[in-house]
């Protein structure tokens, strides 16, 4: 079955994490969509109740396209370290507390690692782009790597300062955006989205 097209209009871009919104504008600007967050439209923050990043992804651009009237992208991502059996993952956010601390978060992290050899860790992301009537398109995108002590790079957000990709030299906080955009698990799921969704891709 072919995807539902974006005809153009406001996109809302369903998320109240400023770097996320950030990546997403930068990510969606060659196609000159008009964006508007849903952080500037007052949307209230849902409740993550799914347990997996697509289910997440889907209730989130749900709820904003019913509350707002227009089409509306979110994303749901996270790390998951293969030692810790994918955690933190759909917790990552989570993991850093009600004060969204990620120096917290990413020193959680490493302790759970410990002395552990296997240090293998992925970035899922799921996207979803929903309308009004309740119908959805989801898409996944990933990449694989490295966790790396102590946290290397001011850039980015979140864990990017300690997740080295695979046969990189720099971690995606020691990246600018253009190098992240690359390789990231969100322009992976981009990259599916816009070929399905926005008629052009690769
Ligand atoms: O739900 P929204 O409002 O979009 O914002 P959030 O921050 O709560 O987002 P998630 O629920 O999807 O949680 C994902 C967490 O995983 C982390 N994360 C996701 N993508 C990342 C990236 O590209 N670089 C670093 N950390 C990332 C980041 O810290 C997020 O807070
Ligand atoms: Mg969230």
């Amino acid at each position: 079955m072919t995807a539902r097209r974006f005809q153009g209009g406001r996109l809302v871009i369903a998320s109240h994490n400023a770097g996320k919104v950030r990546e997403i504008g930068e990510l969606l600007a060659p196609f000159g969509t008009e964006v508007v967050s849903a952080g500037a439209l007052g949307l209230p923050e849902p409740e993550e109740t799914g347990d997996t990043f697509v289910a997440n992804a889907e209730l989130k651009a749900r709820a904003a396209a019913a509350a707002s009237g227009l089409p509306s992208l979110a994303d749901d991502s996270g790390l998951a370290v293969n030692a810790l059996a994918g955690a933190p993952g759909i917790y990552s956010a989570r993991w850093a507390g009600q004060a969204k601390d990620f120096a917290f978060a990413m020193a959680k992290v490493q302790s759970a690692l410990g002395e552990e050899k296997d240090r293998s860790a992925r970035f899922v992301c799921a996207l979803a782009l929903a309308w009004p009537d309740g119908h959805c398109e989801t898409f996944e995108g990933v990449v694989e790597g490295d966790i790396v002590w102590p946290p290397k790079g001011e850039n980015g957000f979140g864990y990017d300062p300690i997740f080295l990709p695979k046969d990189g030299i720099l971690t995606f906080g020691e990246m600018d955006a253009a190098a992240k955009h690359a390789i990231s698990h969100r322009a992976d799921a981009f990259t599916k989205l816009v070929a399905a969704c926005f008629g052009v891709g690769n």
